[in-house]
This record gives C-alpha cells, structure tokens and sequence, in this order.
C-alpha cells in the first residue's frame, strides 16, 4: 500500500505539427509526428513519483502496444502499479493533437479504456484508498468511480485532493468530500459562476467553493501563480517567471509535486512554492510526461531562485 494514490486517465498523446488548422476536405502535410504520454491522471502520478512520493495508480489502459509500455515506464519512474488494469479488446486513451506554426493548439480526445474506470471496476482497489494519505483525482475518468472514491477517502480519513477538470458542474455529494480543490480560473468559472479575474473575484469563487464544505481552495492563475483560500483568508502565492515553451501538463505538474511537498509536512505556502518550482520547469519544455522534472532538477531550481 502507498501513501499516496492517484486515480485518473491515461492518454497516449499523438501530436503532429501542422502549418494551420486543415479545412473540412483539406489534406495538408505536418511534420514532428509524436506519440508523447498523457492523461492527467498519469502526468499526475509521474510528477509525484519523479519527486519521489510513494505512490500507486488506479487507472486503466487498453490491451495494444501504448498500454504495455506505458505500464513499464510507470513502473521505471517508480509507481506502483498493481491498481493500473488492462482492458482486452479496448484502445488506451488518445488525444488527437494538432499545434500550429503560430503555436495554437487543436485537440480531440477520445476516452476508450479510460472510460473503463467506473465505480465497479474501482471496487477492488478501495483498500489502497482507505490505506493512503492522501487521494488525488482529476474528471477524465467516469464520475460514478471518482465519487465512491471520494466517499471512502472521506470515511476513513484519507485527505482528498480534486483537479476539476476538464471543467464541468460537480454534485454537491461529490463536493462535500473534497479536502483541497485545484481548479484553475476557467473551471472555478465553472464550479460557481464567477469569473474569476483579479483577487475580489477569486475570493467570490473560493467562499462559494468553501460554502460546498471544502476546507482548501487553490485557484491556479497561469503564469501568475495560485490563489489561495483557507476558512475564507486568501491570497495570492507567485510563481516564478521563466521562459515558457509549452505549458501542457503544467497543471498536472504542479498538482503532482504539490501533493508531495503536503506528504512531506511542508506548510501549504512551501508546498505550493515548491508546486511552482515543478511546474515552471515543465513550462520551459515540450510534451506532457516529456516535460515532468525530477526532484533533483526541482532542488537546483529552488537553489538557483532563492
Ligand atoms: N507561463 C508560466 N510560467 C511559470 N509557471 C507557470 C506558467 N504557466 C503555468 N505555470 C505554473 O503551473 C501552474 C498551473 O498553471 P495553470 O493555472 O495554467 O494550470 P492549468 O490551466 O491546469 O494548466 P494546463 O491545463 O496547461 O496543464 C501555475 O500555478 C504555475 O505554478
């Protein structure tokens, strides 16, 4: 059993370069063709485990090539992946993605096995739950797995950590058994209708999210750092300023590295400097998993910045 578990999806990212966005009944040639690992779920594992959480993985993946591999390199960045099953007859998860020469994106994913991670494929894996410290999810997978999840993390004292996205509105039921949420300013808009643009409205969005009995609430601003509310005292804690290539997986990043610092009994400010530090890496590489640092890298970065 680990002290930290993630649940989520697993995605294999195939990523093309293209000069624009092709037209309904346009053929236009790309380049850089990748198939690059993802998923937030699985970018929010391999950011732990990089900074050395111990961690398991409660995932699916398909019965093809990209499934067998990517369990391997779980289990070489050091997750345990007895909780990451393989469907028979079932693609992993992909994410069709398409980046302009003008460095827009253009994205479809499709769930297939990640679709799999209901709340009776889960059933047997709720030991791990009940056993951790910490229990880590984000809204890739279905809803029905993410909530009985929730309900034992919140019956047997496991502190649950959600990353709600992709945005979408959530049951109260869901919401009462959040410990920490990690929207960014998009998905808080979402969860409560405020638009969140300065600190006024941050806080509007946080004391809505608090009302729902959630004791934390970290609203991720970019560039700019996070928002942060405990019992209605917020401020803003910055990032550091880097040169940002692509910022893909930067919330997962830091959503990885920030439950690490937590298990490691730094104070939430630390944890969320250290969150910062992690994900500002990531932002100055490419790729999702490609882009995760180690906690080594991590180490010289605080150095170097401090
Ligand atoms: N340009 C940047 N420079 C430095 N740090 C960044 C930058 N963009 C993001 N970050 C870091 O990543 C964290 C999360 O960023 P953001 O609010 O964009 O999350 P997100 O929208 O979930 O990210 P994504 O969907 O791109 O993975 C920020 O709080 C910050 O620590």
């Amino acid at each position: 059993m680990n002290k930290l578990v993630v649940l989520g999806s697993v995605n294999a990212d195939h990523v093309l370069q293209v000069p624009s966005f092709p037209r309904p009944g346009e053929t236009l040639h790309g380049r850089n063709y990748q198939v690059i690992p993802g998923g937030k779920g699985a970018n929010q594992a391999v950011a732990a485990a990089r900074l050395k959480a111990d961690i398991g993985f409660i995932a699916c993946v398909g019965d093809d090539p990209f499934g067998v591999n990517i369990r391997e390199s779980f289990k070489c960045d050091g997750i345990n992946i007895g909780g990451v099953k393989m469907q028979a007859d079932c693609p992993t998860g992909i994410a069709m993605i398409q980046v302009s020469d003008s460095g827009e994106n253009s994205i479809c994913i499709s769930a297939e096995a990640n679709a799999k991670l209901t709340a009776e494929a889960i059933e047997p894996e709720l030991e791990r739950i009940r056993q951790a410290e910490y229990l880590l999810m984000q809204l890739e997978t279905p809803l029905d797995g993410i909530e009985l999840a929730a309900q034992i993390a919140k019956r047997h004292d496991t502190k649950v950590i959600l990353n709600p996205a992709p945005a979408r509105e959530l049951p109260e039921s869901l919401l009462a058994c959040i410990d920490i949420i990690t929207p960014n300013e998009t998905e808080a808009e979402v969860l409560t209708g405020v638009k969140v643009e300065d600190d006024v409205s941050a806080k509007a969005a946080a004391d809505l999210l608090h009302g729902k009995g959630i004791e934390t609430v970290m609203i991720t601003l970019g560039a700019k750092g996070v928002y942060v509310s405990q019992n209605g005292e917020g401020q803003i804690v910055p990032g550091f300023r880097v040169e940002a290539t692509d910022t893909t997986a930067a919330g997962d990043t830091f959503n990885g590295a920030f439950v690490t610092g937590l298990m490691e009994s730094m104070p939430l400010k630390s944890a969320i400097k250290f969150a910062h530090a992690a994900a500002a890496i990531s932002v100055t590489r490419f790729g999702a998993q490609t882009s995760i640092p180690t906690r080594d890298e991590v180490n010289v970065f605080l150095k170097e910045h401090a």
